[in-house]
C-alpha cells in the first residue's frame, strides 16, 4: 500500500464514485502537507540546530561533563515539547584511569504511540561530539553553527545532531499536522557514543524484556552518503582503541642536562608504535590479517558497481596519493579490511616553540578498526603480547603498560530484510534514485549489540553527506541533506508502515 492506496482505506463510507476520484489525490496530498511544513519550517529547524551545536556536549573531556548532562537534558526537553513519554535513564558511573568515577550521561528514551496493530521503529542517535578548538585550524567557531552557502558548519552538525534532530522534526511535523504516525516511534538517545558508548550495552540488557519487546526495527542514522548519491548501510566496522603507556625518570628532563644518559621513553614508545603496520598498510601484528573474512565475488561485484569518483576523493581530503588507487580496493580498504591509526601521544611536547625536554611519561593512543571475522577480546590479546614482546626486545628500563579501553564490534546486516526494501522506496520517492549499498569504515558502537542482545533488525540510513568533515575541522552538514533527510525519514516511516505484520 503506498500513500495514495492507504488514503483509500480511509475513505471507506464514502461512495465508490467520490472514493476513485480522490484516490489518486489525496495520499499524495498527505505527502505534500508533511513535506511542505518541513519546508516552511526550515529556519526553525536550522535555529534548533544552532542551540544544539552551541552546546559543548564532548564526551571526551570529562570538563565538560556538565555540559553533556546539558546536552542530555535539551534533548529529553525536546521529545517531551512534541508531546513524547521521556525517560532519562541513569547508566551509573564512568570509571576513569585515575581511579576515581565521574556520572555517565544519562541515556534519554521517549515514546511516540504504542498501538499494537502498527510496527514499533527504534531511532537510536547520540548528541555527544568529538573535541574541536578553533586553533585546530577551524575558518569558524565550532560551536556557532555558521551558514555558509548552504552549509551548517559546527562540531557534530552531521555526526550526529542533524540526523538525530531530522528524526525529531519529523515525529513534530507529523504531530504538528494532526497525521497520524504511521508507525510506533520510540527513541533511545546517548551521550558517550564518541567515546564507545559506555553504560549502553548494560543499559539495553537490563530493558531489552521491558523498552525493546515491542521494538520491531532499529534504525540508526549516523554515518554519511558515500557520493551525492543517497545510500543505505549495512556494515560499520569496529574498533579497538589502546593507550600505550611509556613511563621512565620521576620528572621531565633538561635534554642537554641529561640527553645520552638515560633512555628516553619516546625514543621506546616510537620504537614500538613503528612495528604496528608497515609503509605500505600491512598490519604487523600476527593473527590479525588471518582473521579477516575473504572478499566474496559477489561483494567485489557490489563494489565495482558503485558510483565512486576516486579523483574527487582525493581533492576532498587534498591528497596527491592514496593507497590503493582502485576503486574496488579503495573500498574494500576503508569498509571491510582492518586498519591500524596513530592518533596521538598525551605527554609529548607538542606546543609552539622549541622546548628541549624529555617527557617522563608518554601514552601513544592507537586504534584498530575491526571488521568480520575479528573479536575484540582476542586483538586486546594479540596486541598486548605484541607490543610487550617489542618492548622486551629494547630491553629498555622504562616500563609499558597497554590498555585497551574500547572493544567495539563490526556490524553487518542482512539487506534482504523487508526494512532495506523500505529504505530503498524512500529514497526513490523523495530523491528519485536508487539507493548505493554501502558499509562505512567508521564504528557504531553500540549496533552489535543492539542485534544480538534484542535480535531486533537494524537499517541505518544516512542522510549526511559524503564530504561533512566528520570529526575534523569544519565539519558540516548542508541544509539540502538536512531539510530532504527530514522528508526522507517521513517517507520511511511510511514505508515501514507497509511491511507485513509477522
Ligand atoms: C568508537 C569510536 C569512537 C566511534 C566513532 N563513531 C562515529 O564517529 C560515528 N558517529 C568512530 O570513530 O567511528
Amino acid at each position: 500500500m503506498n500513500f495514495h492506496e492507504e488514503s483509500h482505506c480511509q475513505m471507506i463510507g464514502f461512495s465508490f464514485v467520490f472514493v476513485f476520484l480522490m484516490w489518486t489525490g489525496v495520499g499524495a496530498i498527505r505527502f505534500d502537507h508533511l513535506t511542505h511544513y518541513v519546508n516552511s519550517h526550515e529556519e526553525e529547524f536550522v535555529e534548533t540546530l544552532r542551540k544544539w551545536v552551541a552546546v559543548e556536549s564532548d564526551s571526551s573531556d570529562i570538563s565538560k561533563r556538565s555540559d553533556l548532562h546539558k546536552m542530555m537534558d535539551l534533548t529529553a526537553e525536546k521529545l517531551r515539547v512534541i508531546g513524547g513519554s521521556v525517560a532519562m535513564v541513569d547508566v551509573g558511573m564512568q570509571a576513569l584511569a585515575n581511579g576515581s568515577t565521574i556520572d555517565l550521561p544519562k541515556v534519554v528514551t521517549a515514546q511516540f504511540g504504542n498501538d499494537p496493530n502498527k510496527h514499533t521503529v527504534c531511532i537510536y542517535g547520540h548528541v555527544d561530539v568529538q573535541p574541536a578548538k578553533k586553533e585546530d585550524g577551524w575558518a569558524t567557531d565550532p560551536y556557532q553553527l555558521t551558514d555558509i552557502n548552504g552549509n551548517l558548519y559546527g562540531r557534530g552538525a552531521s555526526d550526529n545532531k542533524a540526523p538525530v534532530l531530522a528524526w525529531i522534526h519529523t515525529v513534530e511535523v507529523y504531530r504538528a499536522l494532526n497525521i497520524e504516525l504511521p508507525v510506533n516511534v520510540k527513541f533511545l538517545i546517548e551521550g558517550m557514543e564518541e567515546t564507545g558508548s559506555d553504560g549502553l550495552d548494560a543499559m539495553i540488557m537490563a530493558q531489552r524484556d521491558t523498552f525493546f519487546t515491542d521494538v520491531d526495527y532499529i534504525i540508526i542514522s549516523d554515518c554519511g552518503w558515500l557520493s551525492r548519491r543517497p545510500a543505505l548501510t549495512y556494515g560499520t566496522r569496529g574498533n579497538c582503541y589502546f593507550f600505550a603507556e611509556v613511563s621512565g625518570p620521576k620528572k621531565d628532563l633538561h635534554s642537554g642536562v641529561y640527553g645520552g644518559t638515560v633512555v628516553e621513553p619516546m625514543t621506546d614508545l616510537i620504537g614500538i608504535m613503528d612495528k604496528l603496520i608497515s609503509p605500505s598498510g600491512e598490519i604487523l601484528i600476527p593473527g590479525i590479517r588471518e582473521a579477516v573474512a575473504a572478499l566474496s565475488d559477489e561483494e567485489w561485484k557490489i563494489y565495482q558497481d558503485i558510483e565512486f569518483d576516486v579523483q574527487r576523493y582525493k581533492e576532498d581530503i587534498g591528497i596527491g596519493e592514496l593507497m590503493y588507487n582502485n576503486k574496488v580496493d579503495l573500498l574494500a580498504h576503508r569498509w571491510r579490511h582492518p586498519t591500524v591509526s596513530i592518533h596521538g601521544i598525551e605527554g609529548a611536547f607538542s606546543a609552539p616553540g622549541t622546548k628541549t625536554v624529555i617527557p617522563a611519561k608518554v601514552t601513544a593512543k592507537f586504534s584498530i578498526r575491526q571488521v568480520p571475522n575479528m573479536d575484540p577480546a582476542v586483538v586486546e590479546k594479540q596486541v598486548t603480547d605484541y607490543l610487550n614482546a617489542a618492548f622486551s626486545k629494547r630491553k629498555s628500563p622504562n616500563k609499558l603498560n597497554v590498555t585497551m579501553v574500547i572493544g567495539a564490534k563490526p556490524w553487518l546486516a542482512d539487506v534482504n530484510n523487508p526494512l532495506y526494501e523500505a529504505g530503498r522506496a524512500a529514497v526513490k520517492r523523495v530523491f528519485d534514485v536508487e539507493p548505493d549499498m554501502i558499509r562505512e569504515g567508521g564504528t557504531i558502537p553500540i549496533a552489535k549489540s543492539f542485534e544480538d542482545v534484542t535480535g531486533k533488525s537494524i537499517l541505518m540510513l544516512p542522510i549526511g553527506g559524503f564530504d561533512d568533515g566528520l570529526h575534523s575541522q569544519n565539519e558540516k552538514i548542508s541544509r539540502y541533506n538536512y531539510i530532504e533527510g527530514t522528508k526522507l525519514f517521513i517517507s520511511f516511516l511510511h514505508e515501514v508502515s507497509q511491511i507485513k505484520k509477522r
